[in-house]
């Protein structure tokens, strides 16, 4: 065995030794080591029911009542609709995870977490639409064999698994149309601010889904024209959406299958925000082809989507989004040397990796249109 491995193995063979883990507990030098190691494997151990946790305060609207200042528990009670007692289960079970604070014995605010959950209504939605990934990822093992039975995140994204996606009715769109958007609004900044599109004159954002990343730019840059091109039924309410903005005069919106009908001519960079690691290896590729027919030699093309092994942000990458993709049945999260690859392998060169403010968010790459 190479020495890094065997040290490797000698050192797992103590850390799961009891003897050494009451030693360590125990040690002064190594008590707060021991502790914090069993408080994060905790974590995981627990962490379907941490969810579950924030799951009600969200279907109970506590953060918004909480929000209304410091208000007793049996007070809490009659407004979330629960017996007081477990009104107050609920209560410490949010304090606990930072989500609500306790204020004396009885009394409860909103608590740090709970106050970022406010600001940021599409984690609301996040978190009530797992219930779905929830109820997929009940058997991992199932799943990880092809053999899982229930598959709720499957119909919700029409698309996925689809012949004709382009088929799909306004319906079928509508949900993970208005979840995308409402997250998009916490990564388009971020993406906007790694890349700057004032030397640009016409942004396409292909499976752009209802305008949102466009919108921002539009807004932005007031000299940048902006075309969508997404599944026609989304396409549409990209297009009601920009006139809502005030922005019908420089941005449109297309509707069709980036797998069978040419994408709209004209722009010199186009992204793919949150596209490419919700398509399995071959689909991406064609994405990709897809956007080199789309732009002229020297053209940019931005990737932006969490990333497999994100510094910070592994589990994010790798368990959240490796498992979610998993059950919804496409893709899969790629490490930015993969996706670098990708575009390499089409007919991208000048390939770059740009710093964003939230990468756990997401992590955006530039490439150029090659010759
Ligand atoms: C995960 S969403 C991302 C939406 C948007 N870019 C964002 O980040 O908010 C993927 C988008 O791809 C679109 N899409 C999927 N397959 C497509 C296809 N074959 N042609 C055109 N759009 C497609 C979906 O309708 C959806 O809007």
């Amino acid at each position: 065995m190479w020495l890094p491995d065997r040290l490797l193995a000698v050192r797992n063979r103590v850390l799961s030794s009891p003897g050494f883990q009451r030693w360590a507990a125990a040690f002064p030098f190594t008590r707060w080591l021991a502790r914090r190691r069993s408080r994060e494997l905790f974590d995981i151990v627990a962490g379907f029911v941490y969810s579950q946790v924030l799951f009600a305060c969200v279907q109970l609207k506590l953060f918004e009542i909480l929000a209304e200042g410091v208000q007793s528990s049996g007070h809490l009670a009659d407004r979330l609709g629960l017996p007081p007692d477990e009104a107050r289960r609920l209560l410490r079970a949010a304090a606990s995870l930072r989500l609500a604070e306790a204020r004396g014995r009885d009394r409860f605010a909103l608590g740090e977490l709970g106050a970022a959950m406010l600001g940021n209504p599409g984690i609301a939605a996040m978190v009530e639409h797992h219930a779905m990934a929830y109820a997929d990822l009940q058997d991992p093992v199932a799943l990880l064999r092809g053999e899982a039975e229930r598959r709720e995140l499957l119909k919700y994204w029409a698309y996925v698994g689809s012949e004709r996606p382009a088929s799909a009715a306004e319906h079928a769109v509508g949900g993970y149309t208005e979840l995308m958007a409402d997250s998009q609004r916490l990564i388009a900044s971020d993406v906007l601010d790694a890349y700057s599109l004032e030397e640009h004159h016409c942004l396409l954002d292909v499976a752009g889904g209802d305008g949102t990343f466009l919108v921002t730019a539009a807004k932005r840059w007031p000299h940048l024209r902006v075309i969508l091109f997404d599944l026609p039924a989304v396409a549409e309410r990209a297009r009601a959406r920009f006139e809502r903005e005030g922005l019908a005069d420089r941005a449109i919106a297309v509707g069709g299958d980036v797998l069978r009908d040419p994408l709209p001519q004209g722009a010199d960079v186009v992204s793919l925000v949150r596209v490419l690691h919700d398509h399995d290896d071959g689909m991406a590729q064609s994405f990709l082809e897809a956007t080199c027919h789309a732009l002229p030699e020297g053209g940019r093309l931005l990737v932006a989507e969490p990333m497999s092994g994100t510094p910070g942000a592994e589990p994010i990458g790798d368990a959240y989004f490796g498992f979610y993709l998993l059950a919804m049945g496409s893709g899969r999260p790629r490490p930015p040397v993969e996706v670098e690859q990708m575009l390499r392998d089409t007919c991208f060169d000048q390939v770059r990796q740009l710093p964003t403010r939230r990468p756990i968010l997401t992590q955006v790459m530039v490439a150029r249109r090659a010759g």
